[in-house]
């Protein structure tokens, strides 16, 4: 496919089962409306490079033709058969083209960006990709993988694997991107579950298991549940690459104690997908029981931190709902399942104490929006003034928003 491209996901909130993903656990996300990162991919100035733009993470770098003299054709040979593992070839012929972003937080969002560029599109140059998101990066909420499948999808467009049929996207082409997207969350966290990818590819909610043998299992649920809850991010950094490192140091050192704590995740994770599939007024409590016990365990686990301790003390001493740490934790977001009883004004100042006194961003917002989604060619170019300025300038959340944000912007997506 020719330049301009634009491709979106979205980000996701981790329900049931973060971390017990990772060791083949069930889990359950949704994905989260208003949340997406957008990739805009164009035709570089200088037909000679390969630049990214990533203001989100002050990172905008280009690759001459002449630094690409690593990367062999043998390098890039075969990449399907590397859909799984990473090709240990790419990899070390990317290392010179990686070095001056070693040590910084930059380096896995290249390195991701290289993996899949090289694997999909071969040697072309005279691409930019800019990536602007309206999710918080580094939160809990899946940017990582919003912005794999953003790549994925693009990549495997330009690299000509995706285009099948012209008005949608197929579920081959779904399972391609989701695949892809998987390799690239790989690059920047190293071992991922796969269920943040699957939810910013397909959308809606899934209960997820990751198999031994590595395949995985991914449920759509959707008719997911409007359950009323409230998102709270502490705006504390912290790296999924190094939450997951963490536990699985944990289970190295406490294996008997580790292991019973990451099977009854799965437990919780197994009773609260049949709550959510018949969510009523009888079961609401055990929903948010459920997701007490899922915060304990988590922080038994070690990945909660003071600052998300902060959200679930003020919803407990409230008698607001129940809360719990969602993604990788050690900062980044909580969420508050809020009890039915909960007035609107408590609801209010709970916000409001978390903003005001702890300086937290709080969100409301819907679960279980659409996926991945690319833009036509000839839509694009009709609105080439409209999208462009949201690449090129400082524009906000809510500008980028209100342009691109699939069934609110005037823009049409194909899904
Ligand atoms: N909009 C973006 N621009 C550039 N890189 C991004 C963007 N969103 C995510 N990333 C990459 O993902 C990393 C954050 O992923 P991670 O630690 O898994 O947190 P989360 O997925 O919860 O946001 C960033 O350090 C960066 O490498
Ligand atoms: C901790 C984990 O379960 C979720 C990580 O999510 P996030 O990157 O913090 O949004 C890891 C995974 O499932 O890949
Ligand atoms: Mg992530």
């Amino acid at each position: 496919m020719s330049l301009p491209l634009l491709t979106s996901a979205p980000g996701k909130v981790i329900i049931f089962g973060e971390h017990s993903a990772v060791f083949n656990e069930p889990a359950i996300a949704a994905s989260v409306a208003s949340l997406r990162t957008y990739l805009f991919v164009t035709k570089a100035e200088d037909s000679d490079v390969i630049e990214l733009d990533f203001p989100d993470i002050s990172l905008d770098h280009k690759w001459h033709s002449a630094e690409l003299s690593s990367i062999s054709m043998a390098a890039m040979a075969d990449s399907d058969k590397h859909s799984k593992e990473l090709n240990a070839e790419l990899n070390a012929a990317l290392e010179p083209l990686l070095k001056p972003l070693h040590g910084s937080l930059q380096y896995h969002a290249a390195y991701c960006f290289l993996y899949l560029y090289f694997s999909l599109c071969g040697l072309r140059t005279g691409v930019k990709f800019t990536v602007k998101s309206s999710s918080p990066i580094g939160a809990g909420l899946g940017s990582s993988a919003s912005i794999a499948v953003c790549l994925a999808l693009a990549t495997g467009k330009l690299g000509g694997h995706l285009n099948s049929a012209p008005e949608r996207l197929t579920k081959q082409e779904l399972d391609f991107v989701n695949k892809w997207s998987f390799i690239g969350e790989k690059c920047i966290h190293g071992t991922p579950s796969g269920i943040d990818n699957a939810v910013a590819t397909y959308g809606n909610a899934v209960l997820f298991q990751r198999q031994a043998n590595g395949e995985t299992k991914s449920e759509q649920i959707l008719d997911f549940p409007q359950v009323p809850m409230i998102l709270t991010n502490t705006r504390i950094p912290r790296s999924t690459k190094v939450l997951v490192s963490g536990v699985k140091d944990l289970i190295v050192r406490q294996p008997e104690i580790a292991h019973p704590i990451l099977k009854t995740m799965g437990q919780v994770a197994s009773r609260g997908a049949k709550i959510l599939a018949n969510l009523n007024e009888t079961n609401y409590a055990d929903l948010c029981e459920l997701i007490r016990i899922n915060h304990g365990l988590l922080v038994a686990l070690g990945v909660s931190h003071p600052g998300l301790e902060v959200i679930k003390a003020l919803a407990d001493s409230m008698s607001i709902g129940s809360t719990k740490l969602t993604g990788a934790g050690g900062g980044g977001c909580a969420l508050t399942i809020l009890n039915s009883n909960a007035s609107p004004e408590d609801i209010a100042k709970f916000k409001d104490t978390l903003e005001t006194k702890h300086s937290y961003k709080t969100y409301v917002t819907g679960l279980g929006g659409p996926g991945c989604a690319y833009m036509a060619k000839g839509q694009i170019q009709n609105h080439l003034d409209l999208i462009r300025p949201l690449f090129e300038t400082n524009a906000s959340v809510s500008e980028l928003n209100d342009v691109l944000l699939p069934g609110k912007g005037p823009l049409q997506w194909i899904h």
